[in-house]
């Protein structure tokens, strides 16, 4: 398998505190990698990094070999990387079919006039969309779901929705922050098995998840941080035996089991 992601020695200050410290791990093609870690230890600040959202204080994120550090989240999103919204992204009263258009109109190459004057050109591109979009829907489970508004949608489908407008930018490398976050275990179980769906179409996937089971469940590797600092890394069964990673979650937090 070749490398989609690599960071190297990536560091974030803010003032004097290290929120990342020389932080280094990679991301396979098709490859689901955790990076997890008790509250504080800089999981959000290393994804944020790779999003670009936030720009490193030093350190590289490398994606395909092309240097991308410090690129803007829309150049990442031109290159491939697509992130999970939190659902007050949603458009709550919009359909389930018409958020995920939303979500794919930034990309189309249809102008507004187009739209107006409703040219073939536009008809067909929106058509296409359409049908994108159902095939993501069905591809995760939803397809009954086109036409309800998000607002009435149950907490879980609507992260599956978050998850949708996120495939549908047909990404190479996906970054999933919390999507466990308050669900029920059998909301956490669906997800495990879509996750793993995701990955067999090649996609990558980088989770940051606090619910240990998901994690453990769906991951190829992990990589553990603590203090902006990476501890371990490895797989599930390296990383949950580590006598390190052991101490800092008895020690800080109990895992979410
Ligand atoms: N914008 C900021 N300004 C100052 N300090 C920050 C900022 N963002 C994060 N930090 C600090 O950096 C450290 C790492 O935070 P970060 O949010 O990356 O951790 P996390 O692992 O994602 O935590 P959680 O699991 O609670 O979301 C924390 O000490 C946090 O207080």
């Amino acid at each position: 398998m070749s490398e989609l992601l690599e960071v190297a020695g990536l560091t974030r200050a803010f003032g004097g505190l290290f929120a990342a410290r020389d932080v280094a791990f990679k991301v396979a093609d098709g490859e689901v990698v955790g990076l997890i870690g008790p509250n504080g230890a800089g999981k959000t600040t290393v994804f944020n990094m790779i999003a670009g959202l936030l720009k490193p204080t030093s350190g590289q994120v490398l994606l395909g070999g092309r240097d991308c550090t410090g690129l803007q989240p829309h150049r990442m999103a031109q290159l491939g990387v697509a992130r999970t919204f939190q659902i007050t992204s949603l458009f709550p009263t919009l359909t389930v079919m018409d958020n995920i258009r939303v979500g794919m109109h930034r990309r189309m190459v249809g102008s507004v006039v187009g739209a107006l004057l409703g040219t073939a050109a536009y008809r067909r591109e929106e058509e296409s969309a359409r049908s994108k979009a159902r095939d993501i829907l069905d591809f995760l489970g939803m397809s009954g779901l086109s036409d309800r508004e998000a607002q009435f949608l149950s907490y879980g489908d609507q992260r599956r929705l978050e998850l949708a407008i996120a495939l549908a930018a047909e990404p190479k490398l996906l970054l999933l922050d919390e999507p466990a976050a308050g669900m029920s275990p059998d909301e956490s179980r669906r997800l495990i098995e879509l996750i793993g769906k995701i990955r067999q179409t090649g996609v990558s996937v980088l989770l940051v998840e606090h619910h240990m089971k998901v994690v453990m469940g769906v991951c190829d590797r992990i990589a553990v941080l603590d203090h902006g600092v990476v501890i371990a890394q490895g797989q599930p069964h390296e990383v949950a035996n580590d006598p390190t990673v052991i101490r800092v979650y008895l020690g800080r937090e109990t895992a979410n089991a």
